[in-house]
């Protein structure tokens, strides 16, 4: 598995801070970020590729620094984003996968079969021709997943991927999580799809408040909100 790590990272936006000092390293298959709105668990992930820089301390992804090296680290990391939008570039839900792969130097039949494989995977061949705007909020997201996914890059990183998801969906992305060979990062409120994943980060007050296996991380969440909202 590849490896992720943060020494001593902090960020802060003007003068508020969001992560403090936190170092970890992740190489464990699947890995949940969980904590409360506001957390900072989006600006965590983003550290990873670059999408955000540290204040101070250090981010490594298999050794490459993401602030200084991001062409490199974005080869390696697929990122998708919580708002499914973001990410929709071309005008059919066929070619906005399509388009993931261009300049990976496959052929177009090669590229042709990982697209139509990928379509069905994500149960969205019957609307592959449609513009991606006409799509349904859950439709847009389980269009971004696929067309990260088809990249197969060597970390998977999901802010949040489900949320507007029906049973069905979350079962089969639930699924589609357990099968995938890549390591995978996802930030999520979504506990029940975390439940058998490697391990769980709960993100509180600018710190990492437990790390350990969803069996210990996510009762102990659920209590401690329990708590919360009472
Ligand atoms: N680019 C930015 N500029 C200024 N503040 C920011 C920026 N991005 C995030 N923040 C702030 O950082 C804090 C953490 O936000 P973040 O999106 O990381 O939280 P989160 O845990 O992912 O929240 P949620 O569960 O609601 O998605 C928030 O107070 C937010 O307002």
């Amino acid at each position: 598995m590849p490896e992720v790590s943060f020494h001593s990272v902090s960020l802060q936006f003007d003068d508020q801070l969001i992560l403090d000092n936190l170092s970890f390293r992740l190489s464990e298959h699947r890995i949940g970020i969980i904590g409360e709105n506001g957390s900072g668990k989006s600006s965590l992930v983003r550290l990873i590729n670059g999408l955000s820089v540290a204040t101070s301390g250090e981010v490594k992804v298999n050794g490459l620094n993401p602030a200084r090296q991001a062409k490199e680290v974005r080869r390696l990391v697929g990122f998708i984003f919580s708002d499914a939008d973001n990410q929709i570039i071309m005008p059919r839900v066929r070619d906005d996968v399509d388009f993931s792969l261009r300049r990976r130097g496959l052929s177009r039949d090669e590229r042709q079969n990982r697209v139509d494989a990928v379509l069905e995977q994500f149960g969205l061949t019957e609307i592959a021709e449609q513009t991606p705007h006409s799509l349904s909020s859950g439709q847009k997201q389980l269009l971004a997943l696929a067309s990260v996914i088809v990249i197969n890059p060597d970390i998977i990183i999901a802010d949040e991927p489900t949320t507007l998801l029906d049973l069905r969906n979350r079962i089969k992305i639930s699924r589609i999580f357990s099968q995938l060979q890549q390591q995978l990062i996802v930030v999520s409120h979504d506990l029940d799809i975390l439940e058998n994943f490697d391990r769980i980060l709960c993100v509180d007050h600018h710190r990492i408040i437990a790390d350990g296996s969803p069996h210990e991380v996510l009762p102990f969440y659920r209590t401690l909100m329990t708590e919360r909202a009472s």
